[in-house]
């Protein structure tokens, strides 16, 4: 059970001063909760201030800088109210000092409180962003205004928080502020030697100061304040990662023995043979499923590089030694494309496949669960639906999670926590450096399918800037009319979002009136059915181009499709773009992808899109991009709220992170039920960083 001294930071934020349901949506949608979760008092801590505002800067007024925070003493000389019945007109107050004149403007502001603020021959001090208008000096509404006599009110430096929509500076700020005073002693949850040798204050201490910073220095990622709180985040993730692992391996594997006699049926029927680096990846699992510890391995595989195939080879294995195989996949689309896939792969051998999502209607359902519970389903394809209440398997011998960044830690400790204790494949789609591999899976054993199947040609890749919009239309038509398929991908729009980004649904209007129906529609406000409808008019050729949103991103998988057109490049990720265009180019036809940007381009905006047309290795893209952008969007955890760093930065950080693993490492060895005083004060911090569901698999198990 969480420790009853963190229960004030798991209150909803409404329940702090000033907080209404209004506000706390608008929290809600900041700290990134998901749809109608709403955020508690803790994720507030979770928002690092990106910037300060230093109030120390005093200039005269003739020499305060234009758009730049000051603060100036001056005296009151005048107000000027705004002409009767113009309301749009501002109220302005005129303060001087020795230099010259700042105009204070007010829009719709209630006179008899800026006479009693700003009472004509007083001496004030007022703060804000000075704008210098035709010679004269004026300051749109003060962030304060304080008598000269209570100067000291003033602080000295603010932090300034990423806003969004609806929520003003100064809300936020007082309401952090309300959420860090909630924050009670913590127990010491470190090392003593080691807090001691990096510096660290306590855990309090550091979020106090993270939010209360006093001077520019406590805003650099090396400041002790910020190390301390990448520790811990680090620390909270590689503990639970440990406690996974430990679990995992803890229960004994069952050796899984097969003569390969599956495998060669399934081999026998592929038009295709495996590559090298599929080959040597079924190699190695069969041979971790052979032994005394149970599996857990994460396959690595580049667009395209056939992963499907590995998970099935390493499935019929399990089906050989007379279990069961399930393969979980992040969407209802891929569940379903994989089921098809599988089935004809398997079509003429007698194992038999099905389908489990959370769409189903309950007679399907009901009919799947009887025969997975009966055995006499032997590989499970679905969603995690897969792993839900009342999914009862007979035998359950190997879990292949396609992971593709969508499911997270907690996943695996549910299905291991259902008692079920098979061997584990995990499948990512984006190549990720070997420091995100250890941040985000702690660590397991990693194969890399670095090898394309034979026969696959380079894609030719092209920038174009939008203008030439209807040059690449031209070139599609005779590209279909040549019978090709393309998809045209438009980012997600948000109606709130600026409206100059294109919408799916304008774009498809717009290519409709050249392609009549052969231009299909695909996104992620459409329901499953639509969705696999659309999808398989593409597949089936009905329809030649799909116009999609980033739905289309993941493990799609549509061969004869070779034409890629991406709108709005310079928005994407260098990994989501190198994802997206690995739906073509996967078989034996030359496959273009067009990378239309909405220019002028930025040097760093240049630089990504060139690495992207040089080059088709993920693994070398994925390490460009960690460069450019920072490991949270490589992750793309902010699409998918998958196990990101809130605080900690693989790039700053990095150092912290080896620390971190051994110390987990060490700990669990050590503790492994956390019991220790050690343990109990851990146990505070994986609760506080919400890393907790080890802890209930610990007690469960
Ligand atoms: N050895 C092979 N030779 C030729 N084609 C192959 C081979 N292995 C797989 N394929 C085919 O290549 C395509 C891509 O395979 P698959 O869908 O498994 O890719 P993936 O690794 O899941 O990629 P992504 O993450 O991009 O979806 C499929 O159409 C598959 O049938």
């Amino acid at each position: 059970m969480r420790p009853a001294l963190l229960d004030p930071l798991f209150a909803s934020v409404t329940s702090l001063a000033g907080v209404g349901p209004k506000l706390g949506g608008i929290l809600a949608k900041l700290t990134g909760q998901d749809e109608g979760e709403e955020a508690r008092v803790v994720d507030l801590l979770f928002l690092p201030p990106h910037s300060l505002i230093d109030r120390r800067n005093r200039p005269e007024i003739a020499f305060a800088p234009e758009g730049t925070v000051v603060t100036i003493a001056a005296r009151v000389d005048r107000h000027q109210l705004p002409p009767r019945g113009n309301r749009a007109a501002p109220y302005r107050v005129f303060l001087r000092d020795g230099t010259g004149e700042l105009a204070l403007t007010f829009f719709h502001a209630k006179g008899d409180w800026l006479e009693k603020a700003l009472p004509i021959d007083e001496d004030v001090m007022v703060s804000g962003k000075v704008d210098w208008f035709n010679g004269r000096a004026s300051m749109v509404h003060p962030d304060y205004i304080v008598k000269a006599s209570e100067a000291a009110d003033l602080p000295a430096v603010e932090p300034v928080y990423p806003l969004t929509a609806g929520l003003s500076p100064k809300v936020l700020r007082r309401t952090v502020d309300a959420a860090v005073a909630r924050l009670p002693d913590l127990p010491e949850w470190l090392d003593e030697a080691l807090a001691r040798k990096q510096g660290f204050p306590t855990t309090t201490e550091a979020f106090h100061r993270l939010h209360d910073p006093r001077d520019t220095a406590d805003m650099d990622p090396q400041a002790p304040a910020r190390r301390r709180l990448a520790y811990d985040e680090f620390l909270a993730g590689q503990v639970s990662l440990a406690l996974v692992r430990r679990n995992v391996r803890r229960v004994k594997g069952r050796p899984v023995r097969s003569e390969g006699e599956l495998a060669r049926q399934i081999l026998a029927n592929l038009p295709f043979s495996p590559t090298g680096s599929q080959q040597e990846a079924v190699a190695y699992i069969l041979k971790d499923m052979a032994g005394e510890e149970r599996m857990l391995r994460l396959i690595q595989g580049d667009v395209g590089s056939g992963k499907t195939l590995v998970a099935l080879l390493s499935m019929a294995a399990a089906v050989e030694a007379g279990g069961q195989a399930v393969l979980m996949a992040p969407t209802e689309i891929l569940a379903r494309q994989h089921h098809a896939t599988l089935s004809r792969f398997l079509k003429k051998t007698n194992i038999s496949v099905e389908l489990l999502t959370g769409k189903m209607k309950a007679s399907e359902r009901n009919a799947a669960l009887a025969r997975i519970a009966s055995g006499e389903a032997q590989v499970v394809v679905g969603t995690h639906a897969l792993f839900q209440e009342g999914v009862n398997y007979a035998d359950l011998m190997l879990a292949v999670v396609d992971e593709q960044h969508r499911f997270g830690v907690h996943q695996r400790l549910r299905l291991t926590a259902k008692g079920l204790a098979p061997h584990m494949l995990v499948m990512t789609a984006t190549p990720i450096p070997r420091t995100l591999v250890l941040a985000a899976f702690g660590d397991m054993d990693v194969s890399k399918l670095t090898e394309k199947p034979a026969g696959r040609k380079p894609i030719q890749t092209v920038t174009v800037p939008s203008e030439r919009l209807d040059e690449i239309v031209h070139r599609l038509q005779k590209a279909v009319e040549d019978g090709k398929k393309a998809y045209w991908i438009c980012p997600l729009v948000e109606e709130s979002e600026d409206s100059d980004l294109t919408s799916v649904e304008e774009r498809h209007a717009v290519l409709r009136q050249f392609f009549g129906d052969r231009a299909g529609l695909i996104h992620g406000r459409m329901s499953v059915a639509e969705k696999e409808a659309a999808m398989s008019a593409f597949r089936d050729g009905m329809t030649r181009i799909l116009v999609a949103t980033t739905v289309v991103e993941v493990g799609v998988d549509v061969p004869d499709a070779t034409i890629m057109v991406i709108e709005h490049a310079e928005r994407f990720g260098l990994a989501q773009l190198h994802q997206l265009r690995g739906r073509v180019g996967r078989g034996d036809g030359a496959s273009s992808c067009i990378l239309l940007y909405k220019g002028p381009l930025s040097e760093n905006g240049k630089a990504r899109l060139n690495i992207l047309r040089e080059s088709e290795d993920g693994f070398l893209i994925a390490e460009e991009d960690l460069k450019l952008r920072g490991e949270g969007e490589l992750l793309g955890t902010r699409q998918s709220g998958t196990p990101g760093f809130r605080i900690a930065s693989l790039e700053a950080h990095g150092d912290l992170l080896e620390i971190a693993r051994k110390d987990a490492a060490y700990l669990i060895e050590r503790d492994p039920e956390l019991r220790s005083e050690r343990g109990e004060a851990i146990r505070t911090l994986l609760y506080l960083y919400r890393r907790d569901e080890a802890i209930r698999f610990l007690r469960a198990g």
